[in-house]
């Protein structure tokens, strides 16, 4: 973890003065059946970043929208964009680029649903399946929107399978993670845009920016209002976060076990900093006779989608995995992560404990801390202003 980072957010970047806040989806005049559509998907009234970035989305303005983990920021762009489409042009509209597969399927699934009564037609473009399936779908069904990774929309694109003429939006979902150097997707988010419509508005949308990304945004947007979230407030008061001393990395499989029947209460995501870390945890779980079921970015996709399938479903209980699962996964039962390790990135703190306490819900996060993760630990407490205390020995006292 980089211990140089620039814990300056005041300067330059800041929330754009005088948004207009709608408290109701009704004063924010979305067509009849998309307004139908959020109702029935059993949505009563807008969170905060759906009350301001919906209409500016709306607008026609390019947006940044920064909010907290599970405060509804897939809703925000997808009622946004479904506003805008036009369902009866039968042409590809709007493309939502997002960094797992998982988190794209999840996206499709929340404009199919948000727009069931629009008769709009999405679907989820990933890797890891068979192209030709991609393309018989988008033939068959001319799409309006499309959710997808880059790396699998960058090529369908370069095939000329994939017309994006027409997009009017482009939605980079985890946009910090699709822009940092480090995972290599800038360079495919970059040559996506420079095949799309000049015209073409686009949302950017994280629970974490840092300054070098809202510079890297100046690049492609369009003056964009900016609902930014303080450094101070990214973490949310909800989510519950403990320590726990292993001292040494090997007390900590000792230690998980202790807990474990803590774990299953509701449901629990355990995170570990490697793919090889998941399986030896998983078999060694598995081994001392514990249900947990593993998924990792080396798995072959029908065996992520069967545990994706299994969790979402509560058939499983305790899920171990890598950062794959670090963002955006919304599993409303999760109320428990457990970081096996900290993570390496400073940013997946804050998504890997975001996976509880979904949309105002409680959640516990507990950290697995050795002696030599004291100053990330101090970092982390730094970094987001928070002070993380011992567990206490009453694991019931968590909920
Ligand atoms: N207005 C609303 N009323 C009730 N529930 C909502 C509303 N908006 C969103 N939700 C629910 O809240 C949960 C979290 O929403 P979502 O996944 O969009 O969060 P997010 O902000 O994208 O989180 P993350 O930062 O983890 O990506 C979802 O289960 C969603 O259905």
């Amino acid at each position: 973890m980089s211990l140089n980072r620039d814990l300056d957010t005041k300067l330059k970047f800041k929330t754009s003065k005088k948004l207009k806040v709608s408290s109701t989806f009704e004063s924010m005049s979305l067509k009849p059946n998309l307004l139908k559509g959020i109702y029935s998907y059993g949505f009563e009234s807008p969170s905060s970043i759906q009350s301001r970035a919906i209409t500016r989305i709306i607008a026609g303005n390019d947006v940044i929208a920064q909010a907290q983990s599970g405060t509804g920021k897939t809703a925000t762009f997808t009622i946004g964009m479904l506003q805008i489409i036009d369902s009866d042009k039968k042409q590809l509209q709007g493309l939502i680029l997002s960094p797992t597969r998982e988190l794209a399927v999840q996206i499709n699934q929340v404009v199919g649903n948000l727009g069931d009564y629009m008769n709009v037609k999405s679907m989820a473009m990933i890797g890891g399946k068979m192209m030709k399936e991609d393309l018989k779908k988008i033939n068959k069904n001319s799409c309006h929107v499309i959710s997808g990774t880059p790396g699998r929309i960058l090529d369908m694109i370069k095939r000329q399978l994939l017309n994006v003429r027409n997009i009017q939006i482009l939605v980079l979902d985890e946009a910090d993670e699709l822009l940092s150097e480090i995972l290599g997707f800038k360079q495919q988010i970059y040559d996506i845009f420079a095949k799309l419509p000049k015209s073409c508005q686009v949302v950017v949308v994280s629970a974490t920016m840092d300054k070098n990304i809202l510079e890297i945004t100046k690049k492609f947007m369009n003056d964009p209002v900016k609902i930014l979230v303080k450094q101070d407030e990214i973490s949310l008061e909800g989510i519950k976060q403990y320590i726990v001393n292993v001292d040494k990395e090997d007390w900590k499989f000792d230690t998980l076990c202790d807990i474990y029947d803590s774990l299953t209460i509701t449901q629990c995501v355990i995170f570990c900093n490697t793919k090889k870390k998941v399986d030896w945890l998983s078999a060694k779980l598995a081994q001392a006779n514990f249900a947990v079921v593993s998924m990792h970015g080396d798995m072959k996709q029908e065996d992520r989608d069967k545990v994706m399938n299994d969790f979402r479903t509560g058939h499983s209980r305790v899920l171990i995995s890598t950062d794959v699962w670090a963002r955006g996964i919304d599993v409303q039962q999760v109320s428990l992560v457990i970081n096996y390790d900290l993570p390496e990135n400073m940013e997946n703190y804050i998504h890997r404990i975001g996976r509880s306490g979904r949309f105002g819900r409680k959640g516990v996060a507990i950290n697995f801390i050795t002696k030599s993760d004291g100053s990330t630990l101090k970092e982390i407490e730094r970094f987001y202003h928070i002070k993380i205390n011992p567990m206490p020995a009453n694991l019931a006292d968590l909920s």
